[in-house]
C-alpha cells in the first residue's frame, strides 16, 4: 500500500503510521510532466518499444563538485520534488503534445502506457533537505521503472540544482557576515525571472538569511517581510512646505503635537549649535528633510531612511538624527539608517560615533545603538573585507550576487543509472571524477571522537552497516592509496525514504521551512572549522566500503574494453 495522500489528486491512498500530511503541487505551476528534456519521451518511447519500459531501475542524484571554491554544500529542493511526484500524471493535453512532438511513426498504443503513468511505483530515498552534504554522495536514490524515473530526471536534477547552489551561497554569506548580523535578501528585481526570484528567497532564507524583500514569497512561504526605502521617495521632495498633515499622536499618552516639523527643524537647529556634531555638517538638503520627515510621520514606531541620497555626513545622518530625535520627544523609538553607496565601513564607523555623540550630548539611552543597515553589490568578498576593516554594521541588505550566484552560476547535478534489474550498472569515463559509483547504496555520516563528521562512506544496500565503536575500513572510491580505518562514535544513515512507492515504508514527513532553515543552521554549526574556512578549506572525505571498492574496480574492469597496440 503507497503511503501518499495526494491533495486534489486523483489518488487518495491512506497515509501509513502516525505521519498524516497533505502533499501539495508544486509552488509553480510550471512544474509539470512536460518539465523536462525530449529526449526522456524518446528513450521511454524506445523503452516500451523494446517491452523494457518496466524494468526496475536505480538512480542516483549526486554532484561532483562542491561550489563556490569550498568544501560543502547544502542540500535543498527535495520539497519540491516531493510535490512532482505526489501529482505527477500527464493530461491528455500533454498527451496530445508529446503526440505531435515525436514522430508519427510512435506507435498510438505508447500514449496510452503514458495515460496510465503516475508516481505510485516510485520510490525515493533521499538525504535530509537542508542537510550539509560532498561530492558522490547520492543525494537522492531514485527506483522505479525507468522509462518512468528517466522522464523524472531532468524535473528533479533541475529542481536540486539551484536550490543548492543559492542555499549554500546564502550560507556562505551568513557564514563571513558573522551570526550576530541581520541578513536581508534583496535579491528580486535583478534574479533570473520569477521562479529564480521567488526560489532565492525561499533558499536563502532557508540556508540562514533572517527576511527578505519579496512579498509573494513572504505569503507563499511565510518567510519574515523587512524593506527600507528607496532614493526615489527621498528625490521626491522638493521642499518642507510639501507637508501639510503635520500632527503625531503622543506614542504612550493621548497628547498630540501638533507641529510634527516644527520639532524637527528645532532639533536640527540643536544639533547644528552642538559643539561636537556642529562641525561636521551646517546646511542639510531640505528636501531629503522633508522625505524623513514625512516618512516619520508615515511610520513613527519603524522610522528607518536611506540616507546617501545627497550626502551621508553632511546631510542623510543630521536630517535622520532631527526626525529620530523629534520621534524620541513624543515616545517613539527610530530603527535606524541604510547606507547604499560609497565606503561601507568607513560611513558606518562615522555613523556610530555620530549616533553615539547625540546619546552621550542630549542624553538620549540607547541612540548610539541605532541600527545600521548596508547595502550595495555586497557579495562574499566585500563582507569578508569590511569585517577585516572592522565596521559598525549590524544588517545587510544582499542582492544580485547571492540570487544570481554570480560567483558560480550552476551546480552540476547529474543522475546516473546505478542498478537496473539488480545489475548493477557503471559509466565509465576518461575523467576519473566523471566514473558513477554503481549498485544501489546506503549511505552512512560517522562522527568522531569530538562530535564532528569525520567522513560519507557509501555500501552495498545489503552490506551491514557500520556500527558505534566497531572499526571500519573507509576507501577512496578511485584512489587505491587512500584508505583510513574509523571508529565511529555516532553512525547516521543518510538516505531516508521521503516517497515509499509501493514499498510498505513509512514516509518521512516534509517539515516546513524554518525546521529546514534549523536544521541547515545546526549541521552547518557542527562542521569541524577548517572544512568551512574560504581560503582552502579542507576537503571532507567520502569513501565507500572495502566490498563495493573491490566491486567498483571489478565493474571496471569488465566494462572497460582492452586495447590492443598495434
Ligand atoms: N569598505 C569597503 N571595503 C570593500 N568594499 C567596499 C567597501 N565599501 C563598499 N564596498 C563595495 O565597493 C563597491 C562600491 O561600488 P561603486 O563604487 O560602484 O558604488 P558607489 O559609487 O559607492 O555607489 P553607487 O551604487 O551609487 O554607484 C560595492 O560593491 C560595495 O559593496
Ligand atoms: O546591490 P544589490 O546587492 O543588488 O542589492 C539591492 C540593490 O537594489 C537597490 O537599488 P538598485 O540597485 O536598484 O539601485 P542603485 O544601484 O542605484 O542602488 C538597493 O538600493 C540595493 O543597492
Ligand atoms: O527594502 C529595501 O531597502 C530594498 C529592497 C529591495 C532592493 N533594495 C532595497
Ligand atoms: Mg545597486
Amino acid at each position: 500500500m503507497a503511503s501518499a495522500v495526494v491533495a486534489n489528486g486523483k489518488k487518495k491512498l491512506e497515509q501509513r503510521g502516525p505521519k498524516i500530511g497533505v502533499i501539495s503541487g508544486p509552488t509553480n505551476p510550471m512544474v509539470t510532466p512536460l518539465l523536462t528534456d525530449l529526449y526522456q519521451f524518446t528513450m521511454a518511447y524506445a523503452y516500451w518499444k523494446a517491452g523494457k519500459h518496466n524494468e526496475r531501475a536505480v538512480f542516483d542524484l549526486y554532484f561532483r563538485k562542491n561550489p563556490f571554491g569550498g568544501e560543502y554544500t547544502i542540500f535543498a529542493g527535495l520539497e519540491e520534488c516531493i510535490k512532482l511526484i505526489a501529482h505527477y500524471k500527464l493530461t491528455e493535453e500533454e498527451i496530445a503534445f508529446i503526440r505531435k512532438s515525436l514522430p508519427p511513426s510512435c506507435e498510438d498504443a505508447f500514449y496510452n502506457y503514458l495515460r496510465g503513468i503516475d508516481c505510485s511505483d516510485v520510490e525515493i530515498f533521499s538525504i535530509p533537505e537542508g542537510s550539509v552534504v560532498f561530492p558522490k554522495v547520492p543525494l537522492m536514490r531514485i527506483e522505479g521503472s525507468i522509462a518512468v524515473v528517466q522522464l523524472l530526471e531532468t524535473a528533479l536534477v533541475n529542481l536540486i540544482n539551484y536550490a543548492s547552489l543559492v542555499t549554500t551561497n546564502a550560507a556562505r554569506h551568513r557564514f563571513v557576515a558573522g551570526k550576530s548580523k541581520l541578513l536581508l535578501e534583496f535579491g528580486l528585481r535583478r534574479a533570473q525571472g520569477p521562479d529564480g526570484g521567488i526560489s532565492a528567497s525561499k533558499y536563502c532564507y532557508m540556508g540562514g538569511f533572517d527576511a527578505t524583500s519579496n512579498v509573494a514569497a513572504g505569503k507563499l512561504f511565510g518567510i519574515p517581510l523587512r524593506g527600507t526605502h528607496s532614493h526615489a521617495f527621498v528625490s521626491s521632495f522638493m521642499s518642507l512646505d510639501e507637508i501639510t498633515e503635520r500632527s503625531l499622536k503622543h506614542l504612550d499618552s493621548p497628547k498630540v503635537c501638533k507641529d510634527f516639523v516644527c520639532v524637527v527643524k528645532t532639533w536640527l537647529t540643536k544639533l547644528k549649535r552642538s559643539r561636537l556634531l556642529g562641525g561636521i555638517f551646517s546646511e542639510t538638503n531640505q528636501s531629503e528633510l522633508a522625505a524623513f520627515a514625512l516618512y516619520g510621520l508615515a511610520f513613527p514606531g519603524g522610522f528607518l531612511a536611506l540616507v546617501d541620497t545627497y550626502d551621508v555626513m553632511r546631510s542623510g545622518v543630521p536630517n535622520f538624527c532631527a526626525v529620530a530625535l523629534a520621534l524620541n520627544d513624543l515616545g517613539y523609538r527610530a530603527v535606524g539608517i541604510r547606507l547604499d553607496s560609497g565606503d561601507l565601513a568607513y560611513q558606518s564607523c562615522e555613523a556610530r560615533k555620530f549616533f553615539q555623540t547625540i546619546e552621550e550630548e542630549f542624553g538620549v539611552p540607547g541612540f548610539g545603538k541605532m541600527n545600521i543597515t548596508a547595502s550595495n553589490d555586497l557579495n562574499e568578498e566585500t563582507l569578508d573585507a569590511l569585517k577585516k576593516q572592522g565596521h559598525e554594521v549590524d544588517s545587510f541588505g544582499i542582492g544580485t550576487h547571492l540570487v544570481t550566484c554570480y560567483a558560480q552560476p550552476a551546480l552540476g547535478v547529474v543522475f546516473k543509472l546505478v542498478e537496473i534489474n539488480n545489475q548493477p550498472r557503471i559509466k565509465l569515463s576518461e575523467d576519473v571524477t566523471k566514473v558513477s559509483i554503481p549498485c544501489k547504496k546506503r549511505c552512512f555520516r560517522l562522527y568522531g571522537k569530538e562530535g564532528y563528521p569525520l567522513v560519507d562512506i557509501m555500501t552495498g544496500e545489503n552490506e551491514p552497516p557500520p556500527k558505534v565503536g566497531e572499526r571500519i575500513l573507509c576507501r577512496h572510491p578511485f584512489s587505491e592509496s587512500k584508505r583510513a580505518y574509523v571508529v565511529p562514535q555516532r553512525v547516521e544513515e543518510l538516505l531516508k525514504c521521503f516517497w515509499p512507492g509501493s514499498s510498505e515504508k513509512i514516509r518521512e514527513d516534509l517539515p516546513p521551512l524554518k525546521e529546514i532553515r534549523e536544521r541547515c543552521i545546526e549541521q552547518l554549526e557542527q562542521m569541524r572549522p577548517d572544512h568551512m574556512r574560504r581560503l582552502n578549506p579542507t576537503p571532507y572525505k567520502v569513501s565507500v566500503s572495502a566490498k563495493l571498492y573491490d566491486f567498483i574496480h571489478f565493474l571496471w574492469l569488465n566494462e572497460a574494453p582492452v586495447g590492443e597496440l598495434q
